[in-house]
């Protein structure tokens, strides 16, 4: 077969696909399969345009703008952009999916200027604009670059001399917002200065860029070292980096920190960036980012103080990597909160031990650690499926508020504001 520029991946994911349903046309030999229209390449007639497409026994092959392009014939079919397939209003499908013939083939196929014409069995017409095919395949979105991130230690965060935002500046300009926000998603954390010292003040900020999201800890927390909650952040020992909220099956997803008051010594903020430490993993031993990657823990939270009776579980990996192209997309880390481990064989367990060694030996490197001392007017935005969090001990009166908050909504502004997230 001519198509064989399949990714290692893909091949994989095909040879299991091809043991489950396929069509039983498919796997009769007859004479257009053993000779398919592969010889037959249909080229534009202007050469500037530099596309050419065949059409498969099982595919679409498209070569358009230097991109070998397949497409199984249903996707084809239910990505139908016309109006009784898609609600251009709402951006919803309206085609019954499940009514598409899985053996399905376009009758004729025909190429106009710059958009593809699919006319199916039943005479309904899809047509595709190049750009959009090119765009949206599994071919053109592998090359899209991912997430744009600057990953950083001490040294390169330090170096960057990143700016705060302004409280007025983050309340009342889109540019401000959009400055903090884009820098928010490059570094995974970022600061708004200048803010009064009060609960109502931060809430203000949270609500500008998301929805609060509310938890077993409240809406919005306030909190001092009273242990009026059953865990160590309510205390003033020290805290190892960690992440939040790791006892979620979806982990919060930014924190907000705004330290009103201290009266004492200590108490300075941790923070590391986990995602350049599991780059470290990834670069030094890629086996052992991999079982990261694989296997599924628990992290519990079991609190019996006072009024407040809670017992969460989130299950998940330490790190988290999309399936498709491997990249990291939330690190789950915090050994205070990590459960009983019995999702996988002793062999594996230790391994994996080993593999979260490495992993710890890159986050506590000294280098890797930047430190701050919070102050009243200074609020700190943390990525919380990034950034670890720590605090050192301290003395005195201390007085911490903050919220979490939902990613979706966080993203979504950003996006709204015209940033890639
Ligand atoms: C105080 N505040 C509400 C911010 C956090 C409390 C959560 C602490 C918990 N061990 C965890 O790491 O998730
Ligand atoms: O007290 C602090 O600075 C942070 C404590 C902590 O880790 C938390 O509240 O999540
Ligand atoms: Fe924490």
């Amino acid at each position: 077969m001519w198509c064989c520029r399949l990714s290692h991946l893909h091949g994989r994911l095909q040879n299991l696909l091809s043991r489950g349903v396929t069509c039983s046309a498919f796997q009769q030999p007859n004479f257009k399969s053993l000779f398919p229209l592969a010889i037959r390449w249909h080229h534009t007639a202007s050469k500037s345009l530099n596309c050419a497409w065949q059409q498969h026994e099982d595919h679409f092959e498209l070569q358009y703008a230097n991109t070998v392009m397949c497409f199984d014939y249903v996707w084809l079919r239910d990505h139908c952009r016309s109006a009784s397939c898609y609600n251009s209003k709402t951006h919803q499908r309206s085609l019954d999916t499940a009514s598409v013939d899985l053996c399905i083939k376009p009758k004729t196929i025909r190429l106009d200027e710059t958009t593809l014409f699919f006319t199916w069995p039943d005479g309904h017409v899809t047509k595709y604009d190049l750009d959009w095919l090119g765009k949206k395949s599994y071919e053109g979105q592998k090359q899209k670059v991912i997430q744009p991130r600057i990953l950083w230690n001490a040294e390169i965060y330090q170096q960057a001399q990143v700016p705060s935002v302004d409280f007025q500046s983050f309340l009342e300009t889109n540019d401000g917002l959009k400055n903090f926000l884009q820098n928010f998603l490059l570094y995974g954390i970022a600061f708004v200065e200048n803010v009064p010292p009060t609960q109502e003040h931060t809430e203000k900020l949270a609500e500008r860029i998301s929805l609060i999201r509310e938890t077993i800890y409240g809406r919005m927390w306030y909190f001092t070292s009273d242990f009026s909650r059953g865990d160590t952040a309510y205390t003033k020992l020290a805290l190892d980096r960690h992440t939040d909220t790791a006892y979620f099956q979806e982990p919060c997803g930014i924190q907000v920190f705004h330290c009103l008051k201290h009266e004492g010594t200590g108490g300075r903020t941790l923070l590391v960036d986990g995602f350049y430490a599991a780059d470290q993993v990834l670069q030094k031993a890629p086996e052992e980012f991999e079982l990261l990657t694989k296997v599924p823990l628990r992290h519990e939270y079991i609190e019996n103080v006072g009024e407040c009776h809670n017992h969460m579980i989130g299950v998940g990996p330490v790190l988290n990597t999309y399936p498709w192209n491997k990249e990291l997309y939330l690190i789950r880390y915090n050994n205070y909160d990590r459960a009983v481990i019995n999702t996988v064989p002793y062999d594996v367990v230790h391994r994996w031990y080993t593999a979260h060694r490495t992993l710890t030996v890159e986050l506590r490197r000294p280098e890797n650690e930047f430190w701050v001392k919070l102050k009243p007017g200074r609020v700190l935005f943390i990525d919380n499926w990034r950034v670890l969090h720590g605090r050192e001990s301290f003395t005195g009166y201390r007085q911490l508020c903050g919220c979490y908050l939902t990613r979706d909504d966080v993203l979504n502004t950003a996006r709204l504001l015209g940033l890639q997230a």
